[in-house]
């Protein structure tokens, strides 16, 4: 199971990273926003080395048409380095830069997936992830959960190197929902984790354990021998 932080602030990476059981980071153009107009390429390079050449770094192109999107990977696969994997919106224009960086070898994540078609498609173009927009999908009454099945299915059938990265979460709910539907990998704002530990039952159970042995021992640390 992959879990990946949905951000592109250094200072929750570099904090959380050594946390969370996270195997890497994903941004596209709004999340990158969020932190103000930053030097993009020494930022990414500086997340990279945050998050070691182990963890996997998916960063968006930006042009909408094929050679443009080809000619953005290949611009942050020099420019960032060349483990990046490229996210491609999954049009028509992006199917054919996707066929074109897969026959390069290049890693490839296909992206803004709301369908199964555009999902078969990103399937068989042999891309390495494909990203389903959960919450959006959700909010367009589209049948999430059974979409991502379907996926799951046409992968394992056609023993496809794909694995599903669902993103655009909303809640937590919707995260475990993703994974029981066949998602191979979430990704996440690493808020939406923090949230879901920090329910006051959890941090009550932990007291109440506390509190008893200590009306027991009369200490709150176990016994040295
Ligand atoms: O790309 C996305 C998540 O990786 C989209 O997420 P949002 O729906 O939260 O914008």
């Amino acid at each position: 199971m992959d879990i990946l932080f949905d951000t592109a602030n250094l200072d929750d990476i570099e904090r959380l990273t050594p946390i969370y059981p996270v195997t890497g980071v994903t941004t596209n153009p709004s999340i990158l926003k969020k932190e103000g107009k930053v030097d993009f390429y020494p930022h990414f390079r500086r997340l990279r080395e945050i998050i070691g050449k182990e963890r996997t770094l998916h960063v968006q192109v930006l042009a909408k048409d094929a050679q443009g999107m080809i000619d953005d990977a290949h611009r942050l696969l020099d420019k960032i380095d060349d483990q990046v994997y490229p996210k491609i919106p999954t049009t028509e224009a992006g199917i054919a830069a996707m066929r074109h960086l897969k026959e390069e070898g290049v890693n490839v994540t296909a992206t803004a997936i709301y369908s199964k078609t555009q999902g078969f498609l990103a399937i068989a173009t042999g891309v390495d992830y494909l990203a389903p927009y959960y919450n959006r999908m959700q909010a367009l009454d589209i049948d999430t959960k059974g979409t991502l099945t379907a996926l799951a299915g046409f992968i394992k059938r056609f023993d496809a190197p794909s694995k599903i990265m669902a993103a655009s979460f909303k809640n937590i709910v919707q995260v475990s929902h993703a994974l029981e539907a066949g998602a191979d990998a979430v990704t996440l704002s690493p808020k939406l984790l923090r949230q879901a530990l920090s329910v006051p039952d959890i941090t009550h159970a932990v007291d109440v354990f506390i509190e008893d042995w200590e009306s027991v021992y009369g200490t709150r640390t176990l016994p040295e021998d």
